[in-house]
């Protein structure tokens, strides 16, 4: 008998999480698949996956479970999502899935009906344990083109204390050798390149379409001249410079998302540029939450470098006010910041809309004269 703790290792019938549960079951511990059923149509996190990773079990030879999370899923994703873009943020569904639909529910199914208290995933993250301080810290992957930490900023100390990431420390092309080297059916699965919704329904705008109607509207810049026209807001991202189909001398981006006139504001490169936003819902990972500024880098997107910043709290709520080193372009309401000393993830949380000044639509500012 094994005197490593059994694990519940969660399974999309990817790659990644076939790798974590064979690596895992190879060092010896007790191993039981878990696959959360999220939604319908193809793809993984439907029942492709759950296919996938009910034949890689038995391959395995180790137990499988199927939790139907189809409710879950709609009620704090889908849910989020649509009323996110219906009222003009972009919201960022992975961090809030991790916390709500994998990671909490996991482990509540985990220890409640098999008496397990360790699950694993196959993220590209490393938790490290700090004696010193007493807390479970999240650091960036080995591979740094893989690193996933940014998602699991809002994963509570309760949770990380009771996770493991088998991948943290090794490269793509290493997890790819071993499954070939286990004999894995997955081993061969495409990268999915996509957040799981836009795998299964094409892309995000063919997603939000089936909830939020087309309604045509006017795209106007700063001054409100009309420059063209869209087909719904939820089409659009602050930040945005491609796609806007519209003809300028100069790049202009989406500045604000103007709801109440169902209007997209757009601005040159200068007002779209900010030095500073709020961030709410914070969550304090590898250190607690301070009481005095703090410098570090940050990421505002999944994709972007990290960088400079002071992060300010607020001594009368959780939420935190940044300040950027320099302009940074591509600031959107609903996304996560997420801030690093080095590869050690601080913290993250929400980035709040601002107030841009919207023009006066025409017919309002004709009336007035
Ligand atoms: N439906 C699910 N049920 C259980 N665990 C899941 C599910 N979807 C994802 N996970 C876990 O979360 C990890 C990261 O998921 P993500 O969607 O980012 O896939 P990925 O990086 O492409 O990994 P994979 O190759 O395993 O699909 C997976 O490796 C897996 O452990």
């Amino acid at each position: 008998m094994s005197d490593l703790p059994a694990v519940v290792v969660g399974l999309s019938g990817g790659v990644d999480s076939s790798v974590a549960i064979a690596s895992l079951k190879a060092q010896g511990y007790p191993v039981v698949g878990l696959t959360l059923w999220l939604m319908k149509g193809k793809g993984q996190c439907c029942s492709e996956g759950l296919v996938d990773a009910a034949r890689l079990c038995e391959e395995l030879g180790v137990p499988h479970h199927i939790v139907d999370s189809r409710e879950i899923f709609e009620k704090y994703i889908v849910n989020y999502l649509v009323s996110g873009y219906a009222s003009g943020v972009t919201p960022l569904p992975c961090s809030q899935c991790n916390r709500l639909v994998k990671f909490g529910p996991m482990l509540a199914y985990s220890r409640e009906q098999l008496g397990i208290d360790y699950i694993a995933t196959g993220h590209y993250a490393q938790v490290k344990y700090n004696p010193t301080s007493d807390r479970y810290e999240l650091w960036r992957a080995v591979d740094r083109h893989k690193d996933q930490s940014y998602f699991l900023y809002d994963l509570p100390q309760e949770i990380l204390a009771h996770v493991l990431f088998p991948l943290g420390q090794q490269t793509k092309a290493e997890t790819r050798a071993l499954a070939a080297q286990y004999g894995l059916h997955t081993a061969s699965k495409p990268e999915s390149q996509d957040l799981c919704l836009i795998e299964a329904h094409g892309s995000m705008r063919q997603f939000l379409d089936q909830y939020l109607p087309s309604q045509q509207g006017e795209i106007v810049d700063v001054h409100g001249r009309v420059l063209g026209y869209h087909q719904g807001i939820h089409h659009y991202t602050i930040g945005q410079r491609k796609g806007l189909g519209i003809a300028a001398p100069e790049p202009l981006y989406v500045v604000a998302l103007d709801r109440e006139h169902n209007r997209v504001i757009v601005g040159d490169r200068a007002t779209a540029g900010r030095r500073e936003c709020t961030v709410a819902r914070v969550n304090w990972v590898s250190i607690p939450r301070p009481t005095e500024p703090l410098t570090a880098t940050v990421q505002i997107r999944y994709r972007t470098p990290p960088v400079p910043v002071t992060i300010i709290p607020d001594p009368n709520s959780e939420q935190v006010q940044l300040e950027f080193a320099e302009p940074q372009f591509g600031v959107t309401p609903g996304q996560a910041a997420v801030w690093y000393a080095g590869d050690r993830l601080l913290g993250g949380g929400i980035i709040q809309p601002f107030s841009t000044p919207t023009p006066e639509p025409l017919e309002t500012r004709v009336a007035q004269v």
